[in-house]
């Protein structure tokens, strides 16, 4: 049962990096992923004054509740919008002034809801530049809490800092939420938040954040399931070849794991254990149609393998992979057509036609990771593939490639 070593969750690291800088104490994050998203969080934390230890297999976080040590910092957010978009939030409840910028890709991507509702608890919140958009100033003063309404119907990250920072507040948060994308990754932030002992309550689209802090503790980090979606894609789309990622299983927190079942529909024999997850190419691809809008960071995997595909694969509710990395669903579109693969998108959709891909193209990256190991799963029966900026998988996984040979130079 070949077993493949997959990284540390992005969007459990970056959770655990606030909770702990939040907590009443030092916290230590077992085998946290190594990423330039997630080192660009934890450098953003010892901006503002936090203490964090890094050792290749756990971070130690020194937690201040009364916010960051510093009163004045200045941080650099880079491509992460996890980064981007908590570091302010938990910014807020210190007394200083914060400045935050992010790299143009980062700068081009929205914030405005959040900003909003930050604003509506009275936190003094500028933009230097584009409203809504990085670089911003936040002088902050503690926050008095209370109820506030977000529109997360873009992305789940601004309801993920408004609940991360509740607990900071002096009142508690209740907040009403009108639209929501991304679910699964809300769950995940209330299953943190437990973890370092703060219970949300919960009734249809409010929740209710008590104040009162958070508790340091120590917390175990899983692989990440949108990093193990390219193997099991891998898996997928080769008859007889099997991939195990130990470290994720049923009792996984992570939405994306949810992948398996959209490779089960298709053809694929998948195994979820408790504790690990098996998928097995058995020569079948069905097309299917299938709604992402819980799942839309491995939309980019299934439309990389779509063209092996017996049938149309039509990918449904993904509007907001438009205002990731990169608009996805065009990226997508355009190196399927370059591959010479019929394929048409909507405002919210992406369909693409069965075809076998022409050899030796390059594929444009946009900077961004997921589209690079995306296509690399097509290249594995597409011979000659290249790409534009192969090192964009920094962001979350920066040894992908020897990771991927790897796998591809094993038989099975
Ligand atoms: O909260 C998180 O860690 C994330 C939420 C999702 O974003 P959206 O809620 O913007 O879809 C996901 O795409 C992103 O990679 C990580
Ligand atoms: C969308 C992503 O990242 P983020 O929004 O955290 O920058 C991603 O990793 O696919």
């Amino acid at each position: 049962m070949p077993a493949v070593d997959i990284p540390g969750s992005k969007s459990i690291t970056a959770r655990a990096l606030f909770l702990a800088a939040a907590a009443d104490g030092v916290s230590t994050l077992v085998r946290p992923l190594r990423s330039d998203d997630t080192e660009g969080f934890a450098e953003g934390l010892v901006r503002l004054g936090y203490r964090v230890g890094r050792t290749p297999d756990a971070w130690q976080v020194d937690g201040r509740p009364q916010g960051p040590a510093l009163a004045e910092a200045d941080v650099y957010c880079r491509d992460g919008a996890t980064t981007a978009r908590f570091l302010p939030t938990l910014a807020a409840a210190g007394h200083g002034t914060y400045r935050f910028d992010a790299s143009p890709q980062m700068r081009r991507r929205p914030l405005a809801p959040l900003t909003r509702a930050l604003r509506d608890l009275g936190v003094d919140l500028r933009h230097e530049e584009a409203e809504g958009h990085h670089p911003l100033t936040v002088r902050a003063a503690g926050v008095e809490g209370g109820e506030v309404v977000l529109d997360a119907g873009q992305s789940s990250q601004y309801l993920t800092a408004l609940l991360l920072l509740g607990p900071l507040t002096r009142n508690g948060l209740r907040i009403r939420v009108t639209d929501l994308v991304s679910v699964p990754y809300v769950e995940i932030t209330l299953a943190m938040m437990r973890a370092f002992g703060v219970e949300v309550v919960r009734d249809g689209e409010v929740f209710e954040v008590p104040p009162g802090g958070y508790r340091a503790t120590t917390y175990a980090i899983e692989p990440d399931a949108s990093t193990a979606s390219y193997f099991f894609a891998a898996a997928a789309v080769t008859p007889g070849r099997e991939v195990t990622v130990p470290g994720l299983g049923s009792a996984a927190l992570q939405g994306d794991l949810r992948f398996v079942e959209v490779l089960r529909r298709m053809g694929a024999e998948v195994d979820v254990a408790a504790d690990r997850t098996t998928v097995r190419g058995t020569g079948v691809l069905r097309g299917l149609t299938v709604t992402m809008r819980d799942i839309s960071d491995t939309m980019p995997t299934l439309a990389a393998i779509a063209p092996f595909a017996s049938g149309p694969v039509r990918i449904e509710d993904v509007a907001n992979t438009r205002v990731k990395e990169c608009d996805r669903l065009e990226a997508c579109a355009e190196n399927l057509r370059r591959l010479g693969v019929d394929v048409a998108t909507g405002p919210d959709w992406i369909e693409i036609r069965p075809g076998t891909p022409l050899p030796d193209v390059g594929i444009k990256s946009y900077g961004d990771h997921r589209i690079v190991m995306s296509f690399a799963v097509t290249g594995l029966r597409t011979p000659g593939l290249s790409y534009d900026d192969p090192g964009c998988v920094r962001k979350t996984f920066p040894d992908f490639h020897e990771a991927f040979a790897a796998l591809s130079a094993r038989k099975h």
